[in-house]
């Protein structure tokens, strides 16, 4: 067993040490190695098939590692299921596997808001507390730009609003790591800066911890911090995004802008 990190030096949110996994004898993802720092956002890129989406389920133990080691705040969470990670603060937004479909949208955001208060408070006190956790539920609703269908079924919203309400559900829970795979996906080019915004606004206070898993470009230029670029299973760009962007190797082979812009300068 790997020791854990020196918490008295230094101890990052997130810590994967050689981590790895194999499906039938395919490196999915192979010894990745990084640490996540608090009020830090990191776009995790890569080509299609790169391992992003594998690296988030070992992350937030949808799956288990064939190797190597997951720690949060320096304990160790490696065989942890998902629910207790969970419960130990890391946040994930799936693509829309969150929602009650047959619940209001309002109903569906004080749910997380209740299991939160249901974490922290006793019953008693959670009944006292009722209409404040309405008007949490509320305010969550009107932040992701939802309070006109606070009273609709979550399965009549349209798909870029039950996008909107799975980040407004997130925030509810108050994670201290948010994980966000592709969260403008299938949006339209109108829905997608209230998404932005929400994550700008997690991101404003300042001490959580956000991974991206991103493919758009605009949307990693404006959120992120850093970016980690996967190919094959393995890490092979970190760093901020400027330098990374900028490399000829990962803009040519996994952000597929080099071979443009020299195309365009050739016009
Ligand atoms: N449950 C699984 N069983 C077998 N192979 C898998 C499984 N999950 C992922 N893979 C394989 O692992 C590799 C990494 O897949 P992954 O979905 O993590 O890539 P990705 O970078 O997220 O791709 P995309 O951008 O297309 O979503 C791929 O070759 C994929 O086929």
């Amino acid at each position: 067993m790997v020791s854990a990190p020196n918490i008295a030096d230094h101890c990052p949110v997130i810590e994967t040490k050689n981590l790895s996994v194999s499906f039938g004898g395919h490196l999915a993802v192979s010894d990745v190695s990084c640490c996540f720092e608090e009020g830090t956002l990191t776009a995790i890129v890569g080509p299609n098939g790169a391992g992003k989406t594998t690296y988030f389920n070992l992350i937030s133990g949808q799956l288990k590692s064939t190797s190597g080691h997951v720690f949060l705040n320096g304990e160790e969470i490696t065989q942890y299921p998902v629910a207790r990670r969970a419960q130990c603060g890391i946040g994930r937004a799936f693509q829309l596997t969150n929602l009650f479909p047959e619940l209001t949208v309002q109903e569906n955001i004080r749910l997380a808001v209740q299991s939160m208060a249901k974490t922290r408070d006793s019953f008693l006190t959670l009944w006292s507390s009722h209409t404040e956790l309405i008007e949490k539920a509320d305010h969550f609703l009107e932040l992701a730009g939802l309070g006109q269908y606070a009273k609709a079924n979550a399965s009549t919203l349209s798909h870029g609003n039950q996008r909107k309400l799975e980040v407004a559900i997130l925030m509810a829970l108050e994670p201290r790591v948010y994980m966000f795979d592709e969260p403008t996906a299938g949006m339209s080019v109108d829905e997608v800066p209230i998404v932005l915004d929400l994550i700008k606004r997690v991101k404003s206070e300042g001490n959580k911890t956000i991974l991206l898993v991103e493919h758009k470009l605009d949307v990693i230029r404006s959120l992120a911090d850093r970016i980690v670029v996967l190919n094959n299973g393995e890490v092979v760009a970190d760093g901020d995004p400027t330098t990374v962007m900028a490399s000829d190797i990962v803009r040519e082979a996994y952000l597929g802008r080099a071979r443009q812009d020299r195309v365009g300068a050739a016009k």
